[in-house]
């Protein structure tokens, strides 16, 4: 069923304006929220601009300084954050936790939100032109004398409204203020987003599972053995065939999930510094669980359920399992030790694929 605002139902090719005109008219509490997405996405119409003139952008994948995490900062990151963070400061927005910041950055003090964004999510994929995000979470501003970060340190369920933009093929903005998951994707010529997909429903089973294989050796007993057994297919516990897709952009594995379902595993490993796995909880676990959720899948860290974690640090990292409900219970399974007891493969073991 479509929402209505006035007399105007929002139904498919709707703009994203006319969308969230509605969402306000539902909950006037959002409105601040509905002018940040705005911001959101009007910074998103440039970068995909940037990003479709691929190398006569210049060296998009240039590489400068190191961020926050240790990473490597591309081109293409530090002008996805600049523009960002501009378009953010029209918004009813004090704050932003930025990948691309190592600390917070006050932007609007006295205003209601905080906002928390991976400027560009995929950076890997930037130099090879591939596909590339940016993935946000808003959420009220918390405020403490003592704690500039405060705002941050509250639960994913505190975000009023999260979700990513994908620059591929098409560019799509992908959205959630608690009322379901829509997909708008960019008319390039009016340079809008129109909705695309209503209230998506993600499919509780489905046989396609993400995960960086090449860290096999590094993974714990759980994450190794519901992966075995699904590389096992028809002779596994699983009984069924799976397929493996992974991109190197969350983005572009969130999408496909949402469209076609499926499981995205990044857990944590043995390598130092990748305990947690890789992803950031603030601007990358958070959001996207809030999206999957109101979609009707699920997502967990392994042990629990991602948008309860509270960060202790911005920059902190969490393990992170989402898709289909069927399959995200079965890798929460093998944590437990309830998983199908069918017996190891040969893929793991002592002298398996994954192991001398
Ligand atoms: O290179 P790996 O270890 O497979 O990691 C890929 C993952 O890293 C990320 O690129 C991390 O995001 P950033 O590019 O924003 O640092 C995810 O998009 C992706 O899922
Ligand atoms: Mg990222
Ligand atoms: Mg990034």
């Amino acid at each position: 069923m479509g929402i209505w605002v006035q007399h105007m139902a929002i139904t498919i090719g709707s703009t994203l304006s006319e969308y969230l005109d509605a969402e306000v008219a539902r909950d006037s509490s959002l409105a601040d929220t509905a002018k940040t997405l705005l911001a959101l996405a009007a910074a998103s119409i440039d970068v995909s601009e940037v990003c479709g003139r691929g190398a006569l952008a210049g060296d998009l994948g240039a590489q400068g300084e190191t961020n926050s995490d240790g990473d490597v900062q591309k081109a293409l990151d530090v002008i996805a954050h600049k523009r960002f963070t501009e378009a953010l400061q029209s918004a009813p927005v004090a704050e932003v936790c930025s990948e691309e910041a190592d600390d917070v950055m006050v932007l609007n003090p006295g205003a209601p939100l905080a906002v928390a964004i991976d400027p560009l999510d995929g950076s890997s994929n930037i130099a090879v032109g591939m596909v590339v995000g940016t993935i946000f979470g808003i959420r009220p501003v918390v405020s403490d004398p003592n704690d500039p970060n405060a705002s941050f340190k509250t639960p994913g369920t505190t975000q009023t409204a999260a979700g990513f933009t994908v620059y591929g093929p098409a560019t799509t903005f992908v959205v959630t203020l608690g009322d379901g998951t829509r997909i708008f994707t960019l008319d390039r010529a009016a340079k809008v987003f129109k909705l695309t997909h209503d209230r998506l429903k993600v499919v509780d089973s489905a046989n396609e599972y993400a995960i960086n294989s090449s860290n096999g050796r590094h993974w714990d007993t759980p994450v190794r053995s519901f992966i075995e057994d699904c590389m096992r297919g028809e002779e596994g516990p699983h009984d069924r065939n799976f397929n493996m897709r992974w991109t190197a952009a969350l983005v572009a594995d969130a999408q496909r999930v949402l469209i076609r379902g499926g499981v995205f595993l990044y857990p944590g490993d043995s390598r130092k510094g990748y305990e947690q796995g890789r992803l950031r909880l603030l601007y990358e676990t958070a959001p996207i669980a809030f999206v999957m959720e109101q979609a009707g899948a699920a997502a967990t860290d392994g042990r629990g359920r991602i948008l309860d974690v509270v960060a202790k640090k911005i920059h902190e990292r969490s393990p992170l399992v989402f898709g289909s409900k069927e399959e995200v219970a079965s890798v929460e399974a093998y944590y437990d030790g309830r998983q199908p007891a069918a017996g190891r493969s040969p893929l793991f073991g002592q002298r398996g694929l994954m192991r001398s």
